[in-house]
């Protein structure tokens, strides 16, 4: 016998049903595709950065060289008043911290480096923490993750010369007017003799969030209290690989090395979700409290190896913008983690 025909209201509620069913389907695969996204990118670009001649198994594989440091970072009281972060009302913070070179294996020659790094992770007496990963260059040399992993592409040594493609190079800084800038910067800016009289910038965008909930758009950077002494290029090529690391180390048997941490607050106009594009210097800045460095300690063993200093692990009262880079590096930052510490891992256990 043929079923029954639906009376309306039977037909109006198995539609319903049909709808709510795709709808699910429909949010499950938005749900799936926003998960995997990131995380199929972050391996795209580990295997690419592998790919260049990064592969150093155990190691970062961005920053690979480093030195594991700690201290304690005073905050000034405009900083409780931008943020309501509980460790802006300590005295105290204790900082621990990487100083580290760019690029380069583990083995490379520090002077050499163009591009030096402080990573700290803060941590406040209720255990909330800001960590920060940031480079001595003032901006970014591409606009977007996607043009930053053609450019790591663009660097990979062709096997048949064993060198970069120059055209491919070429036609990056010729695209994207950020690369020329940043190539500038590394002709000319003055290479400092010490990872103490270098300053780091965070260069992203972050949002102070203050009791009242009233939003800050900045910038910070650390500005070194040391005084700036340059190397010649004679002297960076003869300098052993270890002259960073042994330089550090003298001066902290004289005492803590400092920096100032200085807020750069935005004007309505500046970009704010394109670290490529520095803002202008005469904005408003605040000297909002000084980090202490006063000890360091080899990475090989050392605490900082098995940190992932990724820069968007925020306390309440700091709020990442939406610079897509930012998420970019979250991702890619735990996929070199997993990698390195899976890879530690297996070397232990194959230890006799
Ligand atoms: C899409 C852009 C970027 C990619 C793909 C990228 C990639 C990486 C990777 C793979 C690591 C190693 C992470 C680990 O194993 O813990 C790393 C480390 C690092 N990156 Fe980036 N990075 C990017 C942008 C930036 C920017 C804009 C800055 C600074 C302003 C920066 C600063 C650092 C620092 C300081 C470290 C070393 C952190 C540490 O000592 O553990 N990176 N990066």
């Amino acid at each position: 016998m043929p079923p029954a025909p639906l009376t309306p209201r039977q037909r109006l509620a198995r539609t319903a049903a049909i709808s709510a069913l795709l709808a699910a389907a429909a949010a499950g695969l938005l749900y799936l595709a926003d998960r995997l996204g990131p995380a199929r990118q972050a391996r795209q670009f580990i295997d690419t950065i592998e790919a260049s001649g990064a592969r150093h198994a155990g190691y970062r594989r961005a920053h690979s060289h480093g030195v594991c440091v700690s201290g304690w970072f005073e905050p000034k009281p405009a900083l409780a008043q931008l943020s309501r972060a509980s460790m802006f009302t300590q005295t105290r913070i204790p900082a621990q911290g990487r100083l580290s070179i760019g690029g380069g294996g583990p083995e490379a020659a520090e002077a050499a480096a163009r591009v030096r790094s402080l990573a700290l992770q803060l941590t406040a007496e209720d255990g909330q923490q800001w960590r920060l990963a940031m480079n001595s260059f003032p901006f970014f040399g591409m606009p977007s993750a996607e043009a930053f992993l053609e450019q790591v592409r663009a660097q990979t040594p062709d096997p048949a010369t064993g060198k970069p493609d120059p055209a491919a190079i070429a036609a990056l800084q010729a695209r994207y007017p950020s690369a020329r800038a940043f190539a500038q910067w590394a002709r000319t800016a003055p290479w400092t003799d010490s990872w103490a009289n270098t300053g780091y910038n965070g260069i992203h965008t972050f949002y102070f969030v203050d009791a009242d909930g009233q939003r800050t758009p900045l910038r910070w950077s650390f500005v070194p209290l040391a005084e700036a002494q340059t190397m010649s290029e004679q002297q960076r090529q003869h300098a052993p690989a270890n002259y960073l690391s042994t330089e550090l180390a003298g001066r902290l048997a004289q005492g803590p090395v400092g920096w100032t941490l200085q807020l750069q607050l935005a004007e309505p106009v500046d970009v704010l979700e394109d670290p490529s594009i520095a803002w202008p210097q005469e904005r408003p800045t605040v000297d909002a409290g000084t980090l202490w460095i006063d000890a360091m300690q080899p990475q090989q063993g050392g605490y900082c190896d098995g940190v992932n200093f990724d820069p968007t692990v925020v306390p309440d009262g700091i709020v990442t913008s939406a610079d897509p880079i930012l998420a970019v590096r979250s991702a890619v930052y735990a996929q070199s983690w997993n990698r390195r510490l899976q890879e530690q891992r297996q070397a232990t256990e194959a230890k006799p």
